[in-house]
């Protein structure tokens, strides 16, 4: 027995002009000997607009009509009666659903042939016209959806059927994609490891020290190859140097910082340079950049010079007088470096040395990176969102987070009531002077505040880093430790080791011209660059080596493999060799080879205060201690930001009388 039900008016004022036929067409077959409770539909719910809550509506109005030619005529299988009944109002029993309250019923006397969509259509054109059938949809929607994800049996294959596709897509995009497809895989470069197949070839990675294995991935596949990072994620890395200067300068713009770096750095640094991209980048460069200059650095070597003392004489006390002392030598130049960069960034003594915890910024700062795990750090740089974590360590980086903004802001606030601001040297009464010419504006306080976190950030690790190492270094070749000390004692020799307010300080040229003290902060950065590896992630596709790759690749820039390709440094670049920057290759090579600040429009804006401030902590450290190594400590070189020593750097310190 075949219907149409044609509803002509709905609740809520839904009004459709012309007819619109939500057809139905029912069997009432299977209800023949009780039509009045089973009609079933046969095709028309799974195509109507409301068709999962309108069969209760159609269903009770049918009872009803149906009831009515029930108690006039027989129905039997196959026959058919002209129906011409009066419209009747059916109560929803859903509130909540889409009903509609009058049902013409009209019966036809052969099988259904409507023009079922475009007829749906026009019903779908007119509901969607009225705001009220809108809501009423997004209403049954709801309904409908709660309904169905109430009923078990729905549930349960909805979660086969989500779990079915997540691996699908796994397999799809991290496995197949990733592994086989993507262009990466034309490079040669090592196989993953199939023993942690979801991490690439971090554990070939993380089995060594940091620069280690890409080192001799280099060796082996040359200066493009591609490898497998967490995810399975291909990176190509590169150290020819024309193509280091395709990524950090020909086509800078088109390789950013990958995302995942900047939300982690952001949660320290705001928006800060070391984050910023683009035309914002550029603006703060150009704003920062007078900050940085020699004539600014000139004023700093004070703020760089009496901190360096004030360390010495606590190490002084420390030693024995006639044999040598361990030392934590990287907690005190962690505490140094931080000092440096608050007296000559901010004019703010911290008074880290005496009293780490006294000040909130080096406190925080100090608990921030007292991590020593590589994976701890990686860990945080991959899930930024870690710390929101209800773990106590992560209240403490909140907590940590929080205070460093406060003081930052203090800072700011602090300087900008300064009267003598216009003499002051420090970076931030530079930058707070700084007016852009094109614009006239100025730094805004957050901008302020912002730079401020970044520059202790970027600038007090990594220079603390860089001396623990040399200090290392040095401490393995006695032979070039004691010619610096003979070099930089005829600059320094008026300084005592017990006198923490010097004065008739060396200035900037005269420790620049020391060619000893000179070559081995190059060497040193170059054998142990505190920055070890850098990552881009490129927004559109591009070219590399006649091969092309899609946008969101990721290219590695890695000093680690830079700083010891033979075919660029000869083959004795293993070696720490000082002298090497006297002559031929290292005093011609190509800064898209020696990238210990990097190269390009992002290069280290610091590394002249950087490469001062070392050479000033160095000389000092070296006129009065002597280092060797202490027996059976070794060091790792951590996979961190920074060329982390892993445990803190630990040597035998021994005063040298002056
Ligand atoms: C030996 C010490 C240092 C080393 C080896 C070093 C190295 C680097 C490297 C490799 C980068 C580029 C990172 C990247 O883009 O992936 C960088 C950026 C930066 N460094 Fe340094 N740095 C040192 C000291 C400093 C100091 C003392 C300061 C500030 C006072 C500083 C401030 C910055 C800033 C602001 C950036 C971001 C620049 C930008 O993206 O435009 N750095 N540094």
């Amino acid at each position: 027995m075949h219907f149409i039900v044609v509803p002509v008016e709905f609740d809520g004022g839904l009004s459709i002009h012309r007819p619109a036929i939500l057809t139905l067409t029912l069997t009432c077959a299977p209800a023949l000997g009780n039509p009045i409770q089973t009609p079933s539909f046969q095709f028309a719910p799974a195509h109507c607009l409301c068709a999962e809550n309108s069969p209760t509506e159609v269903k009770q109005t049918l009872s009803i009509t149906l009831g009515k030619v029930h108690s006039r005529s027989r129905i039997a299988q196959g026959e058919v009666y002209p129906l011409n009944l009066p419209r009747r109002v059916v109560q929803s029993p859903h509130r909540d659903s889409f009903n509609y309250s009058f049902v013409k019923l009209r019966q036809v006397d052969r099988p259904l042939d409507l023009d079922l969509v475009s007829s749906l259509t026009v019903t779908g054109f007119s509901l969607m016209r009225s705001p009220v059938a809108r809501r009423q949809l997004a209403k049954m929607v709801y309904f409908q959806t709660t309904r169905a994800v109430g009923r078990p049996a729905f549930r349960q294959a909805l979660i086969r059927y989500l779990i079915r596709l997540t691996l699908v897509y796994i397999a799809g995009k991290y496995f197949v994609y990733r592994l086989f497809l993507h262009p990466a895989n034309q490079l040669p470069g090592p196989a993953p490891d199939l023993l942690v197949p979801f991490l690439g070839n971090f554990r070939q990675l993380l089995s060594k020290d940091a620069g280690v294995t890409h080192r001799e991935w280099a060796k082996k596949y040359g200066t493009v190859f591609r490898y497998f990072a967490g995810g399975n994620n291909p990176r190509i890395l590169v150290s020819d140097p024309a193509l280091v200067k395709q990524v950090l300068t020909n086509d800078e713009l088109d390789f950013i910082k990958p995302p995942e770096t900047k939300q982690f750095l952001s949660l320290f640094l705001g928006d800060g340079v070391l984050v910023t991209e683009g035309d914002v980048h550029r603006y703060q460069r150009k704003m920062l950049n007078p900050a940085f200059g020699v004539s600014a650095l000139r004023d700093m070597i004070p703020s760089m010079i009496l901190p360096t003392q004030q360390l010495v004489h606590q190490w002084w006390k420390q030693c024995n007088t006639d044999s040598p002392t361990e030392l934590v030598v990287s907690h005190g130049l962690q505490l140094l470096s931080l000092e440096v960069i608050g007296r000559a960034g901010f004019g703010q003594q911290f008074d880290c040395l005496e009293n780490p915890e006294r000040n909130p910024l080096s406190r925080a700062y100090l608990d921030l990176l007292a991590g020593d795990s590589p994976v701890e750090t990686l860990f945080a740089m991959m899930f930024p969102w870690a710390h929101r974590l209800p773990a106590p360590r992560a209240r403490q980086v909140r907590r940590d987070m929080a205070s460093l903004k406060k003081e930052a802001q203090l800072m700011v606030t602090n300087a900008a009531q300064r009267s003598d601001l216009q003499n002051k040297k420090d970076l931030l009464a530079l930058m707070m002077q700084q007016v852009d010419e094109d614009s006239g504006n100025t730094l805004t306080p957050t901008e302020l505040q912002d730079q401020c976190l970044t520059f202790l950030a970027a600038g007090h690790e990594t220079t603390s880093v860089a001396v623990s190492w040399c200090l290392h270094t040095l401490a393995h070749h006695q032979d070039i430790q004691d010619e610096l000390r003979r070099e930089v004692t005829s600059l320094f020799h008026h300084l005592s080791p017990e006198d923490e307010s010097p004065t008739d300080l060396p200035g900037y040229e005269a420790i620049n011209q020391l060619p000893l003290l000179n070559n081995i902060c190059k060497e040193s950065l170059r054998y142990t660059p505190p920055v070890p590896i850098t990552n881009r992630i490129a927004t559109k596709d591009f070219d590399l080596k006649g091969k092309t790759f899609p946008k969101g690749t990721r290219v590695v820039i890695c000093p680690m493999v830079s700083h010891f390709d033979k075919q660029q440094w000869g083959d004795d670049c293993d070696e720490f060799i000082p002298s090497r920057w006297d002559y031929a290759p290292a005093n011609t090579i190509s800064p898209y080879v020696y990238l210990p600040f990097l190269a390009g429009g992002r290069q280290c804006i610091g590394y002249k205060f950087a490469l001062i401030e070392f050479k000033v902590v160095l000389a000092l450290l070296i006129k009065n201690f002597k280092f060797t190594p202490k027996p059976g400590f070794k060091v790792r070189k951590g996979m961190q930001i920074t060329l982390r020593p892993l445990p803190n750097m630990t040597l035998m310190v021994q005063r040298v009388d002056p």
